[in-house]
């Protein structure tokens, strides 16, 4: 363990909004979004530190699953500059932006019911097994990246302690085992940052623990995650670094202690959501969206 760890370096950093940071993995300038009159995202900076847990909170329709599109190449913003590891994403899609190390998981998870849990995984492999097309003519070569394919899928199924349903349909899984898949297919391919959209919506209080214990490992094998997340417990107890959003516009940051102690934001942005569980409100609601959705994905 180094004396210094990534938490420190943000020690000395100032609680402001669209502070810069000592180690940016992601920069972000001007980042507006407009749907129709509503202007959904206007972001003037924004930098997530690397190796630390960072939340992003704020109301509904603050705009931060909107953000977490448009940082990821799912949705194209009206203006704005973006970079990755000082890559420019402008005009960079999902596929390879998540090549490039930069994964996230969805609100409604997106795993595919009709197929089992290790084919959900592999299926997660195929950014990497695609620049391996070349190798087809070689049967054994091919067949051996298939091979680490699905051993590296294994490990990461027993990792999450999944591996018990290996050969279950995903549809059969409940909306948290949905939630522990998705990151674990998302880790398929290293990813260097992992964006995490309500990890908690959905998921009972038997394993939301074990997916806090899954996202500070993220952190302490090296590296940065950003989570989107109602659940303030989950923000107050895992993250080192907290940005509040309002109506598009990035409205605070700082610790979580200085977040969280942080009277108008208690007042204008956690409202409701200040000791409520909205979590556990939504639970039903969600699970419901999430199946349609999914049927909605068979079908097509
Ligand atoms: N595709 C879209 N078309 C039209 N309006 C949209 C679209 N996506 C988002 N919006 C609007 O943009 C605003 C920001 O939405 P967004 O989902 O980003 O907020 P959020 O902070 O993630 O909210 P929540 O916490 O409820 O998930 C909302 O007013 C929403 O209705």
């Amino acid at each position: 363990m180094p004396a210094e760890t990534s938490q420190d370096a943000l020690a000395g950093v100032e609680n402001s909004p669209g502070v810069p940071k000592p180690d940016p993995i992601v920069k972000g300038s001007g980042i507006t979004r407009t749907f129709g009159g509503l202007r959904a995202v206007d972001v003037e900076h924004i930098e997530i530190q690397r190796g630390v847990i960072t939340a992003l909170i704020g109301p509904n329709g603050a705009g931060k699953t909107t953000l977490f599109n448009l940082l990821t190449g799912f949705d194209v913003p009206d203006s704005g500059t973006w970079s990755f590891n000082g890559h420019s994403l402008a005009k960079v899609p999902a596929y390879k932006v998540a090549r490039l190390g930069m994964v996230r998981t969805f609100q409604l998870t997106k795993v595919l019911s009709k197929m089992t849990v290790i084919e959900n995984m592999r299926l997660g492999g195929t950014g990497q097994r695609g620049e391996r097309f070349w190798l087809a003519p070689f049967k054994g070569l091919w067949s051996s990246a298939e091979d680490e394919l699905t051993t590296r899928a294994d490990e990461l199924l027993a990792r999450f302690k999944l591996d018990a349903k290996r050969e279950d349909f995903a549809g059969s899984l409940s909306g948290g085992q949905r939630k522990l898949l998705e990151m674990a297919r998302a880790l398929m391919v290293d990813p260097e940052l992992i964006m995490l959209d309500e990890p908690m919506a959905g998921v009972n209080p038997a394993l939301k623990q074990s997916l806090l214990g899954h996202v500070k490992s993220l952190r302490d094998e090296g590296r940065t995650v950003l989570f989107v997340e109602h659940d303030m417990d989950m923000v107050r107890d895992i993250s080192d670094w907290v940005i509040v959003m309002a109506q598009g516009q990035i409205v605070a940051e700082g610790t979580p202690d200085a977040v969280m102690s942080n009277q108008a934001v208690i007042d204008a942005y956690l409202g409701a959501h200040h000791d409520t569980d909205i979590t556990e409100l939504d639970e039903a609601g969600l699970e419901h969206e999430a199946e349609a959705e999914l049927d909605e994905g068979d079908r097509s």
